[in-house]
Order: C-alpha cells, then sequence, then structure tokens
C-alpha cells in the first residue's frame, strides 16, 4: 500500500480562505480580532515560527502586534506586561512563545494570562475545560491534528490511537482530543518498555518526540494512520519530522509530511482560537 498523504497546508489554506470571508463580516461590525505575540530572546527557530503566525494573521485580517524582548526581560516585567494586555479590549489573544529563558518560570508566565486570552489552550483551566469535554481553546497543534483526521473522514471512535510523546503542549492534549472523540489511547514516552508492541497495534500513530527518524515503516502497523508532528533542523539546514516518511508511506493509508503538514495547522488553529475569542468578547459567539 502507499499512503495518502495529508497536506495540513492544504487544509489549513482553505480554513485560512474561509476565516478571512468571516473576518471581512466581522470588521464590518466594528469586531477586530487581535492577537499579540511575545517573543523573548533570538532563537532562529522561534523566531521563524512567529514569522509564520505574522503573515497568517495578516492574510485572514487579525490584528497581529509582536513584541519582541530581550533576553534579559524578567519574569516581573513579563507579568506586568501580561496583566496589561489582560485588560486590553482590543487584544483577543495572548501567545508567550516558548521556551521562556531559564530565569523566567513558564508556568507561571501561562497562569498569568487570562484563560479568555489563552488562544494557546495551555491554561489549567482550559486543560481542565477540554478534560471534562466542555468547550475551550483547545491547544493549537492537537486541534489541528483532529481537524486533519476529519478532513479525511477518517474513524477515530474505537481505534486504538498510540501518542509517542507526552509534553504538555502536545503529547498529552492530542491524546485528550482523541478520547474525547471515543479513540481508545495509549501514551508512550522515554520510560515506556516494549513501545514496539504498542506501535504495532496503533490504528492512528501521533509521534511527538524531537527525534529525526524515530520511527520507520517497519515498526507500524499496515493501514496505520501515521502522524508525524516532530519538526527537526536536519545537519543539512531543511526540515524533517520524526517519522521516516519514504518507508512510513509503504505501510500507512495516511501520512502527514513535514514540512508542510501539522506545522502550518497549528497556525491556523491559532488563528480560529483568536477570531473565537474576539466573538466570545463581543457576544456574537454561538457554538
Ligand atoms: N508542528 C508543530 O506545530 C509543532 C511541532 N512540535 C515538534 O514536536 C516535537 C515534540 O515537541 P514537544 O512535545 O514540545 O517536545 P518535548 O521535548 O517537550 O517532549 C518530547 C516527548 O518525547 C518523549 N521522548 C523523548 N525521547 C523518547 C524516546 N526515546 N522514546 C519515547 N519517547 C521519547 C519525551 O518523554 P519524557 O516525557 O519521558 O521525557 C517527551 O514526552 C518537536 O520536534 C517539536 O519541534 C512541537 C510543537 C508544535
Ligand atoms: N506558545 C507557543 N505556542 C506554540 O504553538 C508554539 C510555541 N509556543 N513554541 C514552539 C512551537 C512550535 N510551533 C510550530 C508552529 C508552526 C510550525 C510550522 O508552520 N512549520 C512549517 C515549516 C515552517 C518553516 O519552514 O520553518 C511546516 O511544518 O510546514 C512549526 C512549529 C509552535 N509552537
Amino acid at each position: 500500500m502507499s499512503a495518502e498523504v495529508i497536506y495540513g497546508s492544504e487544509l489549513a489554506q482553505s480554513m485560512r480562505d474561509e476565516m478571512k470571508e468571516e473576518v471581512v463580516k466581522l470588521r464590518e461590525q466594528g469586531i477586530v480580532p487581535g492577537l499579540t505575540v511575545i517573543l523573548i530572546g533570538e532563537d532562529p527557530a522561534s523566531k521563524s515560527y512567529v514569522r509564520g503566525k505574522q503573515k497568517a494573521s495578516d492574510y485572514v485580517g487579525v490584528d497581529s502586534d509582536l513584541m519582541t524582548l530581550p533576553e534579559s526581560t524578567t519574569e516581573e516585567e513579563l507579568l506586568s506586561l501580561i496583566k496589561k494586555l489582560n485588560e486590553q479590549e482590543t487584544v483577543h489573544g495572548i501567545l508567550v512563545q516558548l521556551p521562556l529563558p531559564k530565569h523566567i518560570n513558564e508556568e507561571k508566565i501561562i497562569e498569568a494570562i487570562s484563560p479568555e486570552k489563552d488562544v494557546d489552550g495551555f491554561h489549567p483551566i482550559n486543560i481542565g475545560r477540554m478534560m471534562t469535554g466542555k468547550d475551550t481553546f483547545f491547544p493549537c497543534t492537537p486541534f489541528g491534528i483532529i481537524q486533519m483526521l476529519k478532513s479525511k473522514n477518517i474513524e477515530i471512535a474505537g481505534k486504538h490511537a498510540v501518542v509517542i510523546g507526552r509534553s504538555n503542549i502536545v503529547g498529552k492534549p492530542v491524546g485528550q482530543l482523541l478520547l474525547n472523540e471515543n479513540a481508545t489511547v495509549t501514551y508512550c514516552h522515554s520510560k515506556t518498555n516494549n513501545m514496539k508492541d504498542y506501535i504495532a497495534s496503533a490504528d492512528i500513530l501521533i509521534v511527538a518526540v524531537g527525534i529525526e527518524h524515530f520511527i520507520n515503516g517497519d515498526f507500524i502497523k499496515e493501514g496505520a494512520v501515521v502522524i508525524d508532528v516532530g519538526v527537526n533542523r536536519t545537519a543539512e539546514g531543511t526540515l524533517t519530522g520524526d517519522v521516516n516518511f519514504d518507508s512510513a508511506k509503504e505501510k500507512a493509508s495516511y501520512i502527514t509530511p513535514v514540512p508542510k503538514g501539522v506545522g502550518p495547522m497549528t497556525i491556523t488553529m491559532l488563528l480560529h482560537n483568536t477570531i473565537k475569542s474576539a466573538k466570545i468578547a463581543h457576544g456574537v459567539y454561538n457554538g
């Protein structure tokens, strides 16, 4: 079998086109969705993601404000900036690019963002709402993955979904959203014994580890759906995922590429959450 490739970039484009039309209508009602992105320091990878977010915001008509702060910014300074943005009515979404410099406590920062403006979906209140099956801001990468599966009418209910990786921003929430869709979910991580057995029984395999070619075709079940979240920079400077695409493609039924897979959907769901936040703030959100 040779898998069908799920191009997140294509789905992202069509969703952005729809959002663009919606934002035109919102702007006619005086509603201008606003996103503030805070980037601390000079990490080139972070800068590149942030550029992607700016470009996509411009495209759909979300007012995006990038605040670049020096590496030396203190926790107190960042907290007081967040407090100001929490109170600013034109700001519907606040994103603090992670990871933060070591002298800043990430948890404290995430918890300082008002849950109503937490368009990353990282605040414990929003995580709790997700876990209890309520509507909220879902974390962008997991939310994007669910959209990709649904766009191909891939059955999730009753399937065995195996998630490799258990970070708070990808692994844990993607497992939760799959559980909410009635999958049977297994998490694997660096302490998992006999990981190969779990991988071999996965109907849906989500790989979010951050190691180039961590998974190859030999490991996976014939017909599995393989979602590659990894974004690794190779020695040659190109991007590659956690999955050996060419070998996995021969066994999978569906597979996502890197680049042009999950990454563009992450940004798209960030815009979705920002527009949703603006609608809620103006009392025009209806489901
Ligand atoms: N496309 C996108 O939009 C996004 C892509 N990414 C990419 O996804 C990847 C993962 O990101 P993130 O979740 O933030 O990464 P983290 O480094 O926070 O988490 C990595 C996870 O992988 C697990 N792991 C590490 N080594 C092994 C191993 N040998 N066997 C099994 N599990 C292992 C770790 O286990 P343990 O918990 O035990 O340490 C951990 O849970 C990265 O490449 C990142 O760049 C991230 C965010 C968005
Ligand atoms: N608060 C916060 N929220 C995040 O959502 C967040 C974060 N911090 N820190 C870093 C990770 C990583 N992340 C990516 C987003 C888009 C692509 C993406 O669009 N990738 C393109 C390639 C882009 C390129 O060429 O550089 C692709 O896969 O096709 C990748 C990774 C969001 N993250």
